[in-house]
């Protein structure tokens, strides 16, 4: 996939290019049926599939207090390629580029530099200036410039609209087997070891990998969950807390990974971890002694979770680790 990040960087119109654009926060399966129609229709035309995006997202612009974010822009860039997009375009949001007016983003945009011959929104798209960009309106400007606008319907699954605000709530509740279905994928948390406490093997028994949280981070409900860590390549079971760890009275959020038949040193590593199943909230203890003795527990259960669910993570494993 061809990445430009600004509309500066392109300098000629594509062939036959087919369109969508979007947030595209945490790629989910509607946004994956967006791919999947631009994707088919240029193999028809043997055109030229792009998504055009935003980064920072205008929310974390416009918003007082931002939004917490699914995916990082990091993951949301490998999920679109992923997808089978041949071109994305970044575009660095600002409140100056807010005021650009829906005209301007098609005439100047769509038409002129990327050369639209085809639109693909979602059923509730709508951009620019007082997002006064809406379907309506493409449709109009679509019959001007002659592109053909193809608004792709809202997906429902058991019912329920998938949209990255609900699967925000999923993940603050800590529900990751809706938030799989929803996302198409595992929940995922990303970023690179730190250096903790020191206590988790010497005091405990337990190493942990601790990743810290950004502040745009969506932070998943506090507790223990099973999960599927990703490193150097490989797929290990392990079991992570989220909290703050109300033994020692700390006053730092971490997400702490102990990986299963694992023993070496990551300080500093890349880390990414997929959050399988919540198990339980995060207690004060009395002592390490005790909380280790839950914690031998909590692995138990982990592990038989684990085996459980051991062919699909065979296989979710494969498709993460190139
Ligand atoms: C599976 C698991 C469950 C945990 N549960 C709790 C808990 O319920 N309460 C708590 O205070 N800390 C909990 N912890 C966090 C430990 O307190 C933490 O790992 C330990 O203090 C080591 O910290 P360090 O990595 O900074 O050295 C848990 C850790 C793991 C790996
Ligand atoms: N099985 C394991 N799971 C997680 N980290 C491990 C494991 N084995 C070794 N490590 C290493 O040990 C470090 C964690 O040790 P720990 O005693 O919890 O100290 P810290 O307080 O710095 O996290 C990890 O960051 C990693 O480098």
């Amino acid at each position: 996939m061809k990445i430009y990040r600004s509309p500066d960087e392109i300098n000629h119109p594509f062939t036959n290019s087919c369109v969508t654009i979007g947030n595209f926060d945490g790629v989910h399966t509607g946004h994956q049926q967006l791919f999947a129609t631009v994707v088919e229709k240029t193999k028809t035309t043997k055109g030229t599939s792009i998504a055009i995006t935003f980064d920072p997202h205008p929310l974390q612009v416009l918003m007082p207090d931002g939004i917490k974010l699914i995916s990082t822009y990091a993951q949301k860039e490998e999920l679109i390629e992923k997808a089978g997009i041949d071109v994305l375009l970044v575009i660095p949001f600002t409140r100056e580029f807010a005021k650009t007016t829906a005209e301007s983003f098609v005439n100047d945009l769509l038409v002129e530099k990327l050369g639209v011959k085809e639109l693909v929104v979602g059923y509730d798209y709508a951009f620019g200036k007082g997002r006064s960009g809406n379907i309506e309106f493409l449709r109009k400007q679509g019959e001007i410039f002659n592109f053909p606008v193809t608004v792709v319907d809202a997906h429902y699954i058991e019912g329920e609209l998938v949209s990255s605000t609900k699967i925000r709530e999923m993940v603050r509740e800590g529900q990751m087997a809706k938030t799989r279905i929803f996302l198409g994928r595992n929940y995922q948390i990303r970023g690179t070891v730190q250096v903790g406490k020191q206590r988790g093997g010497k005091v405990i028994g337990f190493p942990t990998a601790n990743l810290k949280f950004n502040e745009e981070d969506l932070v998943p409900k506090h507790g223990v969950y099973v999960t599927q860590v990703v490193y150097g390549g490989r797929c290990y079971g392990g079991i992570l807390n989220i909290g703050y760890n109300p033994t020692f009275d700390e006053k730092q959020l971490v997400a702490e990974t102990h990986i299963f038949d694992f023993n070496e040193d990551i300080y500093g590593k890349p880390l990414k971890v997929n959050l399988l199943k919540f198990l339980r909230s995060e207690r004060k203890f009395a002592g390490p002694e005790e909380l280790a003795e839950q914690i031998i527990k909590d692995v138990a259960v982990a592990k038989q979770v684990l085996q459980e669910h051991a062919v699909e993570l065979v296989m979710s494993c494969s498709d993460q680790t190139e």
